[in-house]
């Protein structure tokens, strides 16, 4: 079981390689937490091009080439092509960073969680990689559970009486 830790990301420089489906989720699971994007990939779902035109990500329109992940904090690689993410892994294994290789769970150093999250409340979730249907469901719960039970509210609580 891998461990959970909370890590700064304001500032940190994160790449994304391909720009897809599974590139927008976790990017939009990733805004809030302040690092600077760069999606390298020679296609943009439209959603991303939107983000991209608001400058809330940068966008290198190119295909994948040994050396893109230089000075990556945080290195994903979402493309829909196994050779080019295993050619993603290869060059960042050696690096000191974090890893995530989307369709390979053990040429990941860090799984990428499922996000619930309220105020200043952030809940990540995993199922170990064992049941990808299983994590996004227990996301959904925790979400629900703090959109409707006020949990920052009952939490302000404590310590006042
Ligand atoms: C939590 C979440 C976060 C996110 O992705 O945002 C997440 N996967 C989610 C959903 C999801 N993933 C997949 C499907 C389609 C399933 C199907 O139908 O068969 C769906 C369902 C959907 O998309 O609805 C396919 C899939 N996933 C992985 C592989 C490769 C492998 O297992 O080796 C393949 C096969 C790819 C292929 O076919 O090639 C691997 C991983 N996925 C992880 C995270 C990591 C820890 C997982 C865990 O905790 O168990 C881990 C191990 C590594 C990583 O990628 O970090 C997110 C739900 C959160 C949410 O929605 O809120
Ligand atoms: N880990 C997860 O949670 C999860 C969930 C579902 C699927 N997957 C895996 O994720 C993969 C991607 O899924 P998707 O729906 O995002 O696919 P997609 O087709 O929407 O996106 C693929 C992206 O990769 C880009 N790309 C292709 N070749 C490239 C290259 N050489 N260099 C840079 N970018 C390149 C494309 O331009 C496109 O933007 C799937 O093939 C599957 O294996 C993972």
């Amino acid at each position: 079981m891998k461990f959970p830790v909370f890590i700064d990301l304001q500032d940190r420089k994160i790449i994304v390689i391909g720009g897809g489906n599974i590139a927008l989720r976790r990017i939009q699971t990733l805004l809030p937490f302040g690092g600077k994007i760069t999606v390298i990939s020679p296609g943009l779902h439209e959603d991303l091009l939107d983000l991209f035109h608001n400058h809330q990500i940068g966008w290198l329109k190119k295909e994948y080439a040994k050396g893109d992940c230089k000075q990556g904090y945080m290195v994903l690689a979402c493309t829909n092509d196994r050779n080019v993410n295993y050619s993603v892994y290869k060059e960042t294994k050696e690096m000191d960073c974090y890893r995530n290789i989307c369709d390979c769970k053990e040429e990941c150093n860090f799984y990428f969680p499922g996000i619930a999250s309220k105020g200043e409340i952030v809940v990540g979730i995993t199922a170990s990689g064992t049941n990808h249907h299983l994590a996004k469901s227990v996301t959904r719960k925790i979400q629900q559970e703090l959109e409707t039970n006020a949990w920052e509210t009952k939490f302000s609580d404590y310590g006042k009486a």
